[in-house]
């Protein structure tokens, strides 16, 4: 479905759908970004570009968080703006209820807007420093139809939005200035002002990351309680796999643009299959505690990412993989199933039965590669 300019304004509220509805779906989601050529590339038929996401399937569904999980550069951001439309796309589809949607600013990405929401890291840089709360909030409900037509309904918008996100009394926030708020209050007008358009998808890019660490917790909270009141789904976007286990339903792991584990967030967390999603809760340093909420931990592992314009072949993580096995080096790995919980997958070769009988020694696989060496 493209949004076309004269579509009628969504009629899907917070309120309606089942619980486990879906509402956004990636489907092979990519983008590369193309990187400055210099004199000499002109002369060669080569474009280079940094792969930033490649292929990522995901599903967003009512009344429920789905966690993406990575390092720094590992493409998060980019899905989130992929999936609120704010950047053009290099292949896949992303299906709002089902039905593919393409949108390239004006009438239609409002509409859009309307139904899938972002929430940045930095509140103090997402809202204006020269405008109070009362216009920030204002213009959101206005700009989404949702003002209703008197000053007295405006009013009333005002408080229930600030009510939602537990600033109260609302005449204590109407009108201050984002620098008299704190980061958390800072945050929740954020998120007030992401309510405004009454959506039915979150997608909220490291929303507690910068937020004092005495407060993360809080906003977490009130996101979960958004979530269960409003039936929202939510992404969360996340450096720290500890806060997904608390915060998120289900969890998906990505490693340089790919996406590498996903399954429910107890099971990645207390059952990690990828050898990466491994490195990422053993390097956590206490993997019980909700670190997210005490301590920011930014790039974690042993070694680096890999170059994101030449990505390794094969499986991404395989320079780094404690695991790695020859065919690791050749071939992508697709989602396998890992048979402990439903839904439980990895993208890795260790689960794949056929590769695993071939790297044991004695196997015909394994004698061919010795008498290579
Ligand atoms: N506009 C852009 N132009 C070129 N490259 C970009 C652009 N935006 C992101 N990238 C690159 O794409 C890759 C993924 O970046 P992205 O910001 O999505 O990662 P991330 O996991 O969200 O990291 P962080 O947690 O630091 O925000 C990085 O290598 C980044 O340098």
């Amino acid at each position: 479905m493209t949004l076309s300019n004269s579509a009628p304004a969504p009629a899907a509220g917070p309120a309606s759908g089942p619980a486990t509805e879906v509402v956004l779906e990636a489907v092979g989601l990519t983008k590369h970004f193309p990187v400055r050529r210099k004199l000499r590339d002109l002369f060669t038929r080569e474009h280079a570009a940094v792969h930033a996401v490649d292929d990522v399937n995901l599903v967003l569904r009512r009344g429920h968080v789905t966690a993406l999980v990575g390092e720094s550069g590992s493409g998060k951001s980019t899905v989130a703006r992929l999936l609120a439309q704010l950047y053009p796309r290099t292949g896949g589809d992303i299906l709002l209820h089902g039905d593919a949607v393409t949108v390239k600013g004006g009438r239609r990405f409002r509409a859009y807007a309307r139904r899938v929401q972002m929430i940045f890291q930095d509140p103090f840089a997402s809202l204006n420093p020269v405008h109070t709360v009362r216009y920030h909030l204002t213009r959101a409900l206005k700009i989404h139809g949702n003002a209703g037509r008197t000053a007295d309904d405006l009013e009333r918008a005002l408080a229930d939005l600030l009510g939602r996100v537990s600033l109260t009394p609302p005449e204590r926030y109407l009108e201050k200035f984002p620098h008299e708020l704190s980061g958390g209050q800072r945050q929740r007008v954020a998120i007030a002002r992401a309510l405004g358009a009454n959506p039915e998808a979150l997608l909220a890019d490291e929303p507690v990351s910068m937020l004092d660490v005495s407060i993360r917790l809080g906003v977490l909270n009130l996101l979960r309680d958004l979530k269960e009141r409003l039936n929202l789904a939510i992404l969360y976007i996340t450096h720290d796999i500890a806060s997904a286990r608390y915060f998120a339903d289900e969890t998906m792991v990505m490693y340089a643009g790919r996406m590498v584990e996903g399954g429910e967030s107890e099971t990645v967390t207390q059952n990690p299959a990828h050898p990466y999603t491994r490195l990422l809760i053993e390097s956590a340093p206490d993997p019980d505690r909700i670190s997210g909420l005490t301590a920011d931990t930014g790039d974690r592992g042993n070694g680096e990412p890999p170059s994101l314009i030449n990505p390794p072949a094969g499986c991404r993580f395989n320079p780094r993989c404690p695991n790695v096995m020859p065919r690791c080096t050749v071939d992508l790995p697709p989602r396998i199933e890992i048979g402990d919980r439903p839904g439980h997958w990895a993208a890795c070769w260790l689960y794949d039965p056929a590769t695993v009988a071939a790297q044991q020694p004695g196997s015909a696989a394994a004698a061919t590669e010795e008498a290579a060496r």
